[in-house]
């Protein structure tokens, strides 16, 4: 194996685009020289099949076309023997929930509901593509598994993860990397999945799925107070927890419940979404079509319920173009990021993701004397 150092360098820039790391540190490249302005390189994919294939050819190409004195590429792509890929997993997999160890720094936050419609699932999507345009690294977990509709709102209804062997590379779609029950299940046949396999399924996804390094972690949760809930809180003891309502007072009242489980579990309610406010009319009057003050009811109650404060973050109007993005698989908040719900939901995405940490639970690094 030759590994010429000044190609090694410009080939440490080019990452995995599924893995996200450098190819180099990936064991993917096999041999790297340079003889007579010629780079001949040798890459190894994980799998024969590697979807990235082109990427990663472009990417390599590029990179090592920049160099001084290298006039041509000579790259060959190669495939990892099993022996490789099983070194390559050990070193990326953890067997335990990465986000659960309390030294973790993703924030995980589970979006909930009291009941189905009022929208959660936009809201996540959305919330999600906002992070990630903010520049953070965000994963999404479909966890509505009786309702999956995660990829089809961020435009990729068909992606299937890419498994090496036991590992599972989310699919990405609009930066965000995206898993959902949705995505192992047949043409979309229904689920009727009780809660141990429910269990199971939410802990594979949390061992198995390679996120690498995320600033956050969303939960789309089934509507209501049902059993995923009830494992998010015992998987992902520090995940917070969102409520979505819609403005009418009977939505809130059945939202309280699904936001009094964090008695039970000891979560965080981090605050509440009123979706689906006041539309607004094209002569700029406003349409209260589901009522209003839905948002600041729920937000009270749950105040008194968990004696913490719990804010309504924001309010999210009615607005044809939220469902239309959905259909079409791109999130309102890149197609029309200056309309009103759009830039509520982004101040939203700013506002869950720029608060302080809690230091509880943390290590510090400090090392006693
Ligand atoms: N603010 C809004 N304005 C207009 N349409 C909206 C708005 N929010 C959501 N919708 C639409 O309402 C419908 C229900 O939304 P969504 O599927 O996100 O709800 P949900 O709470 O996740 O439902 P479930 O949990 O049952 O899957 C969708 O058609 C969506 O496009």
């Amino acid at each position: 194996m030759t590994l010429e150092p000044r190609l090694l360098e410009a080939l440490a820039t080019v990452q995995d685009p599924e893995l996200r790391r450098p190819i180099t540190e990936l064991g993917m490249v096999e041999s790297a020289f340079l003889t007579d302005g010629t780079a001949q390189v040798k890459v190894l994919l994980t799998i024969a099949a590697c979807p990235m294939r082109s990427t990663i050819e472009a990417d390599v190409t590029a990179a090592l076309s920049t160099l001084p004195g290298v006039r041509e590429v000579d790259l060959t792509l190669g495939v990892m023997s099993p022996e490789q890929r099983a070194e390559l997993r050990e070193s990326l997999v953890s067997r335990s929930i990465p986000f659960s160890d309390p030294a973790s720094l993703t924030r995980v936050i589970a979006i909930a509901s009291g009941k189905g419609g009022v929208g959660k699932s936009t809201l996540t999507a959305n919330l999600a593509c906002a992070m990630a345009a903010d520049g953070l690294r965000v994963g999404l977990i479909d966890a509505d598994v009786h309702g999956f509709s995660i990829p089809g709102l961020l435009g990729i209804p068909e992606a299937r993860p890419t498994r090496v062997d036991e590992m599972i590379l989310p699919p990405v779609a609009h930066g965000v990397k995206v898993i959902s029950i949705g995505m192992f299940v047949p043409d979309n046949k229904p689920v009727i999945w009780r809660g141990p396999m429910l269990h199971r399924a939410l802990e594979q996804f949390l061992t198995d799925v390679h996120f690498g390094d995320l600033d956050v972690l969303l939960l789309d949760l089934p509507p209501g107070t049902g059993d995923i809930a009830i494992s998010v809180s015992q998987l992902l003891p520090g995940s917070e927890l969102v409520v979505v309502t819609t403005p009418q007072a009977a939505a809130a009242q059945v939202a309280e419940r699904a936001g009094s489980v964090a008695v039970q579990t000891g979560q965080k309610v981090v605050g509440v979404i009123e979706n689906m406010s006041a539309m607004v009319m094209p002569d700029g009057s406003t349409l209260e079509v589901f009522g209003s003050g839905g948002g600041a009811e729920l937000a009270g109650r749950l105040e008194l319920v968990l004696g913490t404060k719990v804010p309504l973050l924001g309010q999210v109007p009615l607005d044809p173009w939220l469902r239309s993005g959905g259909d079409a698989g791109v999130p309102l908040v890149l197609s029309h990021p200056s309309s009103l719900a759009a830039t509520s939901i982004v101040a939203m995405a700013r506002a869950l993701t720029h608060r302080p940490r809690g230091l509880a639970g943390m290590k510090l690094g400090v090392t006693p004397r």
